[in-house]
């Protein structure tokens, strides 16, 4: 069977690096270009790139996604900064090329996107809920993209089942002191020397408290994720966000 000729956007990075190592040790897949800051994207054409890995910053990945859709390139993102409005200009550039796939992936580690899923059940029962996350300080967004997903699918879920909003008596508050709003559920953003990537979702009730907690130690975390969207999104036309999509979750 052929190989999936697969490149790298953000190769030098925390996460590129990584990943340009997870797909040359893939005996499927074969690494045809790692491309940095200022690299021609005309190499992936050149080199007959299948599907782009796409680990970059949001100021550059609506560029390149352009220009991977408009030829007919998968790609596998895990780039943060995703907002309806972005998601409508992949949405229409993806409309013009109908056979071609695009994974977005909040987080593609499976802790976290089992973490998502939990918080999602148990939002209805809980008459609070918080999210913190727990980053490295190099990161350049707060709050994280998988924070956000998971606030916006606790909000989607309490607002499905009938919920009442979250008890809160603050009148004063010192600003960001209770969080960013995301969907009206807060999201505390930490950042600290020596994490890398982690995430709690606390809910409480009458009574108790539930903690859901997630904690990346290391970026090998993301790689079979990033592998999965690899082999999946090649037959996965339009746009797929959220690793959960191909994952058998039940
Ligand atoms: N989805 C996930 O599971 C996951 C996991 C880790 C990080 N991330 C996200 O991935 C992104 C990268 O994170 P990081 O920690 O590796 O950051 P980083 O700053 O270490 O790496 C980004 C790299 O992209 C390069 N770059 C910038 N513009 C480029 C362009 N136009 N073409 C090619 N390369 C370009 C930069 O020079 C840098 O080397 C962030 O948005 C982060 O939140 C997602
Ligand atoms: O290190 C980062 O940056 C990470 N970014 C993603 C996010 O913002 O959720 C995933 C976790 C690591």
């Amino acid at each position: 069977m052929s190989k999936l000729r697969v490149a790298v956007l953000g190769a030098k990075g925390r996460i590129g690096s990584e990943a340009v190592r997870a797909v040359e040790a893939a005996e499927d897949m074969e690494l045809v270009a790692a491309l940095g800051r200022g690299d021609k994207l005309e190499t992936l054409v050149d080199s007959g790139t299948e599907v782009v890995v796409e680990l970059t910053t949001p100021a550059s990945v609506m560029g390149n996604l352009d220009f991977c859709v408009r030829h007919g390139m998968h790609a596998v993102v895990g780039t943060t900064g995703w907002t309806d409005e972005r998601l409508a200009q992949l949405n229409t550039s993806l409309a013009a090329s109908p056979e071609t796939g695009v994974l977005i992936a909040p987080n593609f580690s499976i802790g976290a996107v089992l973490t998502m899923k939990f918080a999602q059940q148990a939002a209805r029962y809980y008459e609070s809920v918080e999210v913190v996350e727990l980053h490295h300080p190099n990161k350049a967004d707060a709050p994280s993209g998988t924070a956000t997903r998971t606030a916006q699918l606790i909000a989607a879920a309490r607002a499905e089942a009938g919920c009442a909003p979250q008890p809160d008596a603050t009148v004063t508050a010192l600003e960001g002191a209770r969080g960013a709003d995301v969907d009206g559920i807060p999201v505390h953003a930490i950042r600290l020397r020596g994490l890398l990537a982690h995430q709690e979702v606390l809910l409480g009730g009458e009574g108790e408290t539930l903690t859901i907690r997630h904690d990346s130690l290391h970026h090998s975390s993301f790689m079979p994720g990033i592998l999965l969207g690899v082999r999946r999104v090649v037959s996965a036309p339009g746009l797929t966000f959220g690793l959960e999509n191909f994952l058998d979750l039940g």
